[in-house]
């Protein structure tokens, strides 16, 4: 009981904060949740003991609290609306979509600090802020800008397990070789050797991360100038903040583009634990395979056409859309006869629908934003804004669609072409990139709360069907 009277009494002084200061209860909390630690690390290290206790606490009093039924409908269908992860960064509502520690987009936008004045949040602001569930002042987010930079160097043999792969090979697959190579130097992997105590886990898989999401921007850029830039590597800029600095290493140093990627990293970092790649992670990670192992893992489910590989997808199918018509100005009837000939053909619509959500994805909408801002004569702009308004009533139509609404991935692409980044194979690459700054957070917390390994359970088909025929005569 004194739990739940804390818990009340916490939410009765968000509440009051909220009142006095006129901003959304989440963001007010986190404002006074502020600290002036520019380390990182100390400021992780000073929250873990009040975590640990919280969990502790939830495991020895409320275990056997009930958060719901387990359906045959779970079992068959990709257990969707089944509570069953522990996620501290993140969580999706179905109608309002991700808040990042109880902050919405426009929230983080307003919020989190900027390289330029109203600019886009640095994407080591929603790190901190991910990681802490604290908001930065701009000194800590430029501490850990600093921080990543003096751990980026991405050793020579991860290169050369790249080059080992043919140039026509995906770029996620060579992007995923990679990150499976910088495994070598795993801080974790060897303190377990070394035999560390587990309450000290949380440590080198901290260092990991931070090294992970430092290094993994290299590791991208390198796989693009080797497949469509003659392998013409352009160094890291010590002056340039994380965002910039991998959009400048690809190539493209428009400031407009570096806001877009700086947006881009922030918005694609997380979306709870149960999408397939964070999933993946924190699953991999749980018999203690350490981050990069995890993470690897986590990236090759990314690869998936359901998944990240939509924003490719998206961005080829209306290429197909504008060669068939021969322009991108498509009036709704070829559109429409388009989309069901898609459909016909047994193939999704990309970057229509979702697992979770039955809105509008706000990420869509903030890229949808940003575009209206910058480029809002754009042809391939233009397209995305009619398929947005003609796509869902047909999805609709169908009678088992159950969002029909545009996801992250219906935008990203056509902006990304704008800038100059055309090639549609390496998107979701980018994607792979910010999900380091959703996962590496959590991987520390699981050490850090001593999760367990995950096991759950199955049933065999036969299983299934004698527990129903039982469930149906009773
Ligand atoms: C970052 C991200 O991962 S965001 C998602 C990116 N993926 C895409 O954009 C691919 C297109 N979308 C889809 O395939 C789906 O909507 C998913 C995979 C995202 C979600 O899948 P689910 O949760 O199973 O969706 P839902 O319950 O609505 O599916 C029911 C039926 O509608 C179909 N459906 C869902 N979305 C679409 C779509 N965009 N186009 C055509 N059919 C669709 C499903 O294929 C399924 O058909 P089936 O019963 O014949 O197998
Ligand atoms: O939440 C999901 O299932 C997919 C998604 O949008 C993401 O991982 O960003």
């Amino acid at each position: 009981m004194a739990f739940f009277r804390s818990v009340s009494a916490l939410s009765k002084l968000r509440s009051r904060v909220g009142q006095q200061t006129g901003l959304s209860n989440s963001v007010r909390w986190l404002q006074t949740q502020t600290s002036h630690n520019t380390d990182l690390k100390s400021e992780l290290q000073e929250l873990i003991p009040e975590y640990q206790e919280r969990v502790k606490k939830l495991k020895k009093d409320y275990g056997k609290v009930e958060l719901g039924n387990t359906t045959v409908d779970m079992v068959i269908g990709g257990m969707r609306g089944m509570t069953a992860l522990l996620w501290l960064g993140s969580a999706v509502d179905p109608e309002e979509g991700i808040r990042f520690r109880g902050m919405s987009i426009p929230e983080c936008q307003k919020a989190l600090p900027t390289a330029i004045p109203g600019g886009e949040p640095l994407p080591e602001g929603i790190l901190w802020l991910l990681l802490t569930g604290k908001i930065p002042s701009k000194e800590q987010v430029d501490s850990l800008s600093q921080e990543l930079r003096s751990r980026a160097t991405v050793p020579g043999f991860a290169y050369k397990a790249i080059d080992a792969l043919p140039v026509s090979a995906h770029p996620m697959t060579q992007f995923a070789t990679g990150v499976m190579a910088l495994q070598v130097e795993s801080e974790f992997q060897k303190a377990h050797q070394s035999g560390i105590h587990k309450t000290k886990y949380w440590e080198p898989t901290y260092e990991d991360c931070m090294n992970l999401i430092a290094r993994v921007p290299a590791v991208a850029a390198y796989v693009y100038r080797r497949i469509y830039k003659d392998g013409k590597i352009i160094p890291m800029d010590d002056s340039l903040d994380y965002g910039a600095n991998y959009s400048h290493m690809l190539g493209f140093d428009d400031p407009q583009m570096l806001e877009f990627m700086r947006l881009y990293i922030t918005i694609h970092s997380d979306h709870e634990g149960g999408n397939v790649s964070s999933h993946t992670a924190h699953l991999v990670a749980s018999p203690l395979s350490d981050p990069y192992l995890a993470f690897a893992a986590a990236l090759n489910g990314l690869a998936g056409p359901l998944h990240g590989l939509a924003n490719q997808e998206v961005l080829r199918w209306i290429r197909a859309v504008v060669a068939h018509f021969g322009t991108p100005h498509i009036n709704e009837e070829q559109l429409k006869d388009y989309i069901l000939k898609t459909l016909n053909s047994g193939q999704v619509v990309p970057g229509f629908g979702h697992g979770v959500l039955r809105k509008t994805d706000p990420r869509y909408t903030c890229q949808r934003e940003f575009a209206l801002k910058h480029l809002p004569d754009d042809p391939l702009f233009l397209l995305v804004s009619k398929l947005k308004d003609i796509v869902p009533p047909i999805l609709t139509q169908l009678g088992k669609v159950k969002n029909p609404w545009p996801n992250v991935d219906a935008h990203s692409g056509v902006l990304l072409n704008y800038y100059g980044l055309t090639e549609e194979n390496y998107f979701t690459v980018l994607f792979g990139v910010s999900r380091s700054f959703g996962v590496g957070p959590q991987l520390i917390w699981d050490r850090a709360l001593g999760m367990p390994l995950e096991r759950p359970k199955s049933v065999t088909l036969e299983r299934l069907e004698e527990l129903c025929a039982k469930a149906g005569s009773s």
